[in-house]
């Protein structure tokens, strides 16, 4: 499919906002595949679908959940960490996407895990600068993001799980896992 398939199908099923915010990850994302030397076509794919489960029924994405044997500590967590592993299950499914590295960037865009790859840090990393994000240091980690992949992922781990821990909110474990990793590696890295 050509981009603009793709964002004819994902437009109906997402609120204005959403969309402009899915158009400004896609532009960023493609702009870090550049810089990283990422397939860009499998950055915009993984971009256009990131959100698609965004909106869709609670009770929906949580029989998927139980359907297909996914991490069981979703049910929940409602669609802020259900559409991330339901929105992998809508591309694979209705999309037809194949390549497990797509599916893996829209799966843990939300939290981010232990082992990133390279396109899922790019759509990480993008998801939190696109240019439409307005939050107190998100330019500091779009320089980071120019500058090196790795500390960009880093930042922006950091940044959510001081979020979620200022605002009094639970964290999903994916996230501390992949926490404890990157401080684990910066520590040895020195
Ligand atoms: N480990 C986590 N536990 C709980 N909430 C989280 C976790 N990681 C991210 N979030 C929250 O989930 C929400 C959705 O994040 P995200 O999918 O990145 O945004 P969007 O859907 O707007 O692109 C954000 O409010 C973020 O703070």
């Amino acid at each position: 499919m050509e981009r603009e398939e793709y964002l004819a199908a994902i437009k109906p099923r997402m609120p204005e906002k959403r969309y402009i915010h899915t158009i400004g990850v896609m532009e960023t994302a493609i702009a870090l595949a550049k810089v990283f030397g990422e397939n860009e076509k499998n950055a915009e794919i993984a971009a256009i679908l990131h959100d698609i489960a965004k909106y869709a029924d609670i009770a929906w994405m949580e029989k998927i959940v139980r359907d297909e044997k996914l991490d069981h500590r979703l049910i929940g967590w409602g669609s802020e960490l259900l559409h991330g592993p339901v929105g992998a299950y809508i591309a694979e499914h209705e999309f037809g996407i194949v390549e497990e590295d797509i599916l893996n960037a829209i799966r843990f865009h939300t939290t981010g895990r232990v082992g990133m790859s390279r396109l899922e840090k790019i759509l990480f990393v993008a998801d939190m600068i696109e240019p439409n994000r307005k939050f107190n240091g998100v330019e500091r980690l779009r320089k980071k993001a120019q500058k090196n992949l790795d500390k960009a992922v880093s930042a922006c781990v950091r940044h959510t799980l001081a979020f979620l821990i200022d605002t009094k909110q639970p964290i999903y474990p994916l996230s501390i896992d992949c926490y404890n990793d990157l401080m684990k590696r910066e520590d040895s890295e020195g």
